[in-house]
């Protein structure tokens, strides 16, 4: 077993984090601790602060305040190359994918893996790159292809292809399913869930998506007032009388949502 932690410690703990640029306090007091194996949602209202958390988690972002362990081990303040260790046993899936343009998608996969492992034979690198790409749902021949050639479902499938490059024992996800059409986001959230299910992995995933929380989320934390607010199952949330809790769960979204849940629940197989 890779892991230095133990089953039961979590995976990512955050303590009385805070962040701000300039004057601009974003994150103050923020407490947060996701459990091995889970997939954990992160909602909020935009510009709470949610990709900041991320940024700040993996290290990428120095807060003002406050203390962040991932797998047992700090990630503020350290050099990047003291990360190494630790940044291998994750993957991130950028809001947007942030593929690079002049590279395929395979050349894009491969990015991180020449990083980590500069000496790593050539045909092995396309066959780990092909291995991932299809893993992620793209078809074999999306190897070849340019960012541009592909559709937004597909590029974030050959984002996520590049997060997984490494076998992560954890996953990044910065709203995946933003900008697709609600079928494309319906089979993005089962391919997490099945990665999840059958690669064991940890998920934190950012989402603004109702259907996805509902789908695939363990638990879910709340954002607000510059902290983590709430954090819980989504039946756990919505017994909160907090007003963005109630609005955001059972406004007219989180009540479609709902149904759609309920409607897959009650379907009989095949037909899910
Ligand atoms: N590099 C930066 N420099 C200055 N301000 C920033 C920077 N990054 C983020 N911010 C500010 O921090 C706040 C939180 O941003 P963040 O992107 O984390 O929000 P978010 O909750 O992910 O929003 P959304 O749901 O719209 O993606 C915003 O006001 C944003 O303008």
């Amino acid at each position: 077993m890779r892991s230095n932690t133990q089953d039961d410690e979590p995976v990512i703990v955050v303590r009385g984090l805070k962040s701000a640029f300039g004057e601009q306090v974003v994150h103050d007091g923020l407490d947060l601790s996701v459990r091995r194996g889970e997939i954990f949602g992160v909602v909020g209202g935009s510009g709470t602060g949610k990709s900041v958390l991320m940024r700040s988690i993996i290290g990428l972002q120095v807060p003002v305040e406050g203390e962040v362990e991932v797998f047992g081990q700090p990630t503020i303040g350290r050099e990047e190359i003291e990360l190494t260790d630790l940044t291998k046993r994750w993957g991130v899936l950028f809001q947007g994918g942030a593929l690079f343009s002049t590279l395929t998608v395979a050349e894009n996969v491969q990015v991180p893996i020449r990083e980590f492992y500069p000496n790593l034979d050539g045909a092995l690198l396309d066959e780990i790159a092909a291995y991932k790409v299809v893993m992620s749902g793209l078809p074999a021949d999306a190897g070849p292809k340019f960012p541009a050639e592909l559709s937004g479902g597909m590029k974030k499938r050959a984002g996520l292809a590049r997060a997984l490059a490494l076998d992560p024992e954890l996953l990044f996800l910065d709203e995946p399913t933003a900008g697709l059409d609600p079928i494309g986001a319906a089979a993005f959230d089962e391919l997490t869930k099945s990665l999840q299910k059958t690669l064991g992995l940890t998920v934190f995933l950012i989402t603004h998506d109702l259907d996805t929380l509902y789908a695939i989320c363990d638990r879910v934390a709340v954002l607000a007032d510059k902290k983590v607010i709430a954090v819980g199952t989504i039946d756990e949330l919505l017994a909160l009388d907090h007003p963005w809790i109630q609005e955001y769960f059972k406004g007219p979204r989180g009540r479609a949502a709902i149904a759609t849940v309920e409607r897959n629940d009650h379907a009989p197989e095949g037909a899910k």
